[in-house]
């Protein structure tokens, strides 16, 4: 009996389809409206779309789209990078899971590929069974949580609905830690070693942390695994969050305000990676590369490093094949996994 059609969807956050006002406003729409982005009930919510569609789409888009504009290539950095997660990981799982039927998919929570369009799609060519991998290594409520929330809405207006998985997190998975050092190690045996190692995560506000959202434990858990599998001695690396939006407190400490303090404290050569993003972005190739080296220098640092996210790594799809692996466990017949088996044997 043939295999059900099965299907692996990468998914990450969303870009804007332009880098113009026009297309950054209706992408900061979809995205600033999640109620899981932004939350707040009753009052506050009518507050924050009257902010929302007032001030913030009014004003944001024609600065933000000017910041794409400098990082465009073609299309957004995001887009094109989880293109290429998806090429280098059906490659990966055709050479190394043969026996697997298993196509590869992306999508976005905001902006295109929709979430929802792709399950559509998916759904009306057959796959009965679809993983769905979150590009998200630490859980949160304002990114995984999203997820979610569109596959249980797609799976409420739907007959006979595929069987869809969702990867929770992976933030301590050992061949996620092992792809961190092996980049951190590859890129500083080339360029040199700073002072301090800066571990900058996008941040979430701090009442979502202090009202149960994981999060922070999962970064600082990836942070201090990272520094282990490095040998890194406590005063050779921070951690810190970045991409603060709003008046509310974020996650602290800052990674503006923690590199333009710590030229001052000695600390004048820094690396920094950014382990929350598994593709570069905005967040990284602007803010962290741009406006945080200039904070930097301008407060006397001498040497500011940024290591490139995983993007299409070898140690990226290699952590994705086990995690299709682990995670499709049960769909797959006992002999197209033990046939797996002796060909893995046989190659090694
Ligand atoms: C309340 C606002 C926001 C929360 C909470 C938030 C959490 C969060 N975001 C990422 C990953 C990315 N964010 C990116 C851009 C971005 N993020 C926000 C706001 C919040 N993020 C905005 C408004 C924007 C757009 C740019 C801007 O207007 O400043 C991106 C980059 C997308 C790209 O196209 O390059 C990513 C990726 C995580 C991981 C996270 C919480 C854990
Ligand atoms: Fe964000
Ligand atoms: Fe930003």
């Amino acid at each position: 009996m043939s295999q059900p059609k099965t299907a692996v969807l990468l998914v990450n956050l969303g870009s804007p389809d332009q880098p113009t006002p026009g297309a950054v406003r209706r992408y900061l729409k979809e995205f600033l409206s999640d109620r899981r982005v932004v939350e707040g009930n009753g009052v506050m919510r009518l507050v924050w779309l009257a902010v929302l569609n007032g001030i913030i789409l009014t004003f944001r888009p024609r600065k933000v789209a000017k910041l794409y504009a400098s990082i465009w290539d073609k299309d957004s950095p995001l887009r094109l990078i989880l293109n290429q997660q998806v090429a280098a990981l059906q490659l990966a799982l055709q050479q190394q899971m043969p026996n697997r039927d298993i196509q590869v998919f992306s999508a976005m929570t905001y902006g295109n590929p929709g979430l929802t369009a792709r399950l559509a799609e998916l759904k009306k060519a057959g796959y009965q069974r679809i993983l769905v991998l979150p590009l998200y290594p630490q859980y949160s409520d304002t990114t995984t949580a999203p997820i979610y929330d569109q596959i249980a809405r797609f799976q409420l207006q739907n007959r006979n609905p595929p069987d869809i998985r969702v990867l929770h997190d992976y933030h301590d998975h050992p061949l996620y830690i092992q792809a961190l050092a092996a980049s951190v190690r590859d890129y500083r045996a080339e360029h040199g070693q700073g002072d301090k190692l800066i571990l900058s995560y996008h941040g979430i506000p701090q009442e979502y942390a202090d009202r149960g959202d994981p999060y922070p434990d999962h970064c600082h858990r990836t942070s201090e695994l990272l520094a282990s599998e490095l040998e890194l001695t406590p005063e050779q690396w921070q951690t810190t969050f970045q991409s603060r939006f709003g008046p509310k407190a974020w996650l602290q400490p800052y990674t503006d305000k923690t590199l333009e303090k710590l030229p001052e404290t000695g600390t004048k050569r820094v690396d920094i990676i950014s382990p929350a993003f598994s593709a570069d972005c905005l967040e990284t190739l602007e803010e962290l590369s741009v406006e945080n080296r200039d904070i930097f220098m301008a407060g006397g640092g001498e040497q500011y490093q940024y290591i490139p996210a995983l993007n299409d790594d070898p140690g990226m799809i290699s952590l994705l094949v086990d995690l299709v692996q682990q995670n499709s466990s049960g769909w797959f017949s006992p002999a197209s996994t033990e046939n797996e088996q002796k060909e893995t044997e046989n190659a090694s």
